[in-house]
């Protein structure tokens, strides 16, 4: 398994549209555009910079698992996702490896990604999505 690049840094957000004004005004990233991603219980808000991007979440849901992140620790970074080249095979590896999954097979993300994440617990505290796209 090898890890491409960082595909992006999740930050949980509480209101999508004020912090798209902070990460553009103050920072100086253009906003891609949000979509939801069901599954996930998110709306998703993307912001390239230079080889990767900033994924704003912000929650659909109060059982979803950005909410319950916020509830917890308040807003902040939430996950780092990693570029793979072949999911399906990366997560066979890991497996392998005992590293505590909480997806076995990969789901879909945003933007036509395929993804799956670790657990924290697996990795030093930080939650990681995989991400393959095609
Ligand atoms: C759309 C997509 C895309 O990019 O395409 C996305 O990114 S979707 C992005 C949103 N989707 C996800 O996050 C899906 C994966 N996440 C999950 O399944 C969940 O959030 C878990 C990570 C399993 C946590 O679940 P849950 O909140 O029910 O458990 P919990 O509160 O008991 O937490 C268990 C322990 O993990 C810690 N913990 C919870 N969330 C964490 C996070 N984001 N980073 C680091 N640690 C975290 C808690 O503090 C706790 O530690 P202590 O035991 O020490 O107190
Ligand atoms: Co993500």
């Amino acid at each position: 398994m090898k890890l491409l690049k960082i595909d992006h840094l999740g930050i949980a957000v509480n209101d999508m549209d004020a912090a798209r004004q902070v990460w553009e005004s103050i920072l100086g990233l253009s906003f891609e555009g949000k979509e939801t991603v069901e599954a996930q219980k998110v709306t998703t808000g993307f912001l390239p910079v230079g080889e990767s991007e900033v994924e704003l979440l912000e929650s659909t849901s109060p059982d979803g698992p950005v909410a319950k992140f916020i509830e917890k620790r308040g807003e902040g970074f939430q996950h780092v996702a990693f570029r793979v080249e072949n999911i399906e095979e990366a997560l066979a590896e890991l497996k392998e490896k005992g590293v505590k999954l909480i997806d076995e097979k990969p789901r879909k993300g945003a933007g036509g990604a395929m993804i799956a994440f670790l657990h924290p617990k697996s990795t030093n505290g930080v939650l990681v999505e995989l991400c393959q796209r095609d």
